[in-house]
């Protein structure tokens, strides 16, 4: 498959954002096709962010243009982006510090059922019933993700890694067609991120996902297509293998002051 796949879910074409006079993405294009995972690496302020934030409807490009399933969105808000079918989780977790593990799942059920029409009126047995088919939606998702014992736990008493899975819970309990990880993968022991690998790939049976990663490793094991970015300019893009042999991905990520500087995908102690 190659990213000129007919009919992608996602495209962006030549997107230009400037904050004042820095160019943060100058005429970034690309697409994702149906069920893949694409990623989106680039040395710190290279524009990843931004990206996210411009699928996102965070952030209005000056130029440039995104179509969802064929269609432009003009000017879409991160609300609307459960009625499109796309969810999301971001860096930080983002849970409802006051809700229970379930409850911050079935909030994510809720913005998705309303997205479609289906208001919920309390008190009514039709309430009840769809009540009860969120719950059984939200716990489905948690057992899915091996995190159903917590439940009725507070998020914030779990670990790190409990707490993402269950964003991910959140995110993945609408149904997306498309879902978008901002670093899924930090905070994650090697372990956790070994397992967040094997899920992210058997996501693709229902949905497709971009994923703004630091994480090489997990970058290189799971995405079928890479973008790569540098100073907002798109200066690569191919397969896992393609980007990593390219040299100006090698020159991007030279100097780069993180351990995520290695384009290898050799995994690190
Ligand atoms: N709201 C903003 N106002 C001004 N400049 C911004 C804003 N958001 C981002 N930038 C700048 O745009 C550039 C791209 O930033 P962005 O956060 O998208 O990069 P990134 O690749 O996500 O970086 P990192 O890996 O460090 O998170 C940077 O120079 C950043 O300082």
């Amino acid at each position: 498959m190659t990213i000129a796949s007919p009919s992608p879910l996602l495209a962006l074409d030549r997107i230009t954002v400037r904050f004042g006079g820095l160019v943060a993405l100058n005429e970034v294009t690309m697409a994702v096709p149906p069920g893949t995972v694409v990623g989106v690496i680039g040395p710190n302020g290279a524009g990843k962010t931004t990206l996210f934030n411009v699928i996102c409807g965070f952030v209005r490009p000056q130029e440039g243009s995104l179509h969802w399933r064929g269609e432009q969105l003009r000017s879409h808000s991160p609300r609307e982006l459960a009625g499109l079918g796309i969810a999301r989780t971001l860096q930080g977790l983002g849970l409802f510090a006051g809700l229970s593990v379930l409850e911050n799942v079935m909030a994510g059920a809720q913005r998705h059922a309303r997205a479609k029409g289906f208001a919920t009126i309390f008190g009514t047995r039709k309430a009840a019933h769809d009540e009860a088919a969120l719950t059984d939606r939200a716990m489905h998702v948690l057992r899915e993700l091996g995190v159903d014992q917590h439940a009725k736990a507070i998020p914030r008493m779990l670990p790190y890694g409990v707490q993402k899975r269950v964003a991910l819970a959140r995110a993945l309990v609408a149904e997306p067609a498309m879902l978008l990880l901002d670093e899924p993968a930090s905070g994650l022991s090697a372990a956790e991120i070994d397992e967040l690998a094997g899920r992210i790939r058997r996501f693709t049976e229902t949905t497709s996902v971009v994923v703004v990663e630091h994480h090489m490793d997990l970058v290189m094991r799971v995405c079928d297509h890479i973008v790569v970015l540098n100073f907002g300019e798109l200066i690569a893009e191919g397969t896992p293998a393609e980007v990593r042999a390219d040299p100006l991905v090698t020159e991007a990520y030279l100097g780069a002051d993180t351990d995520t500087a290695d384009v290898s995908g050799a995994r690190r102690a």
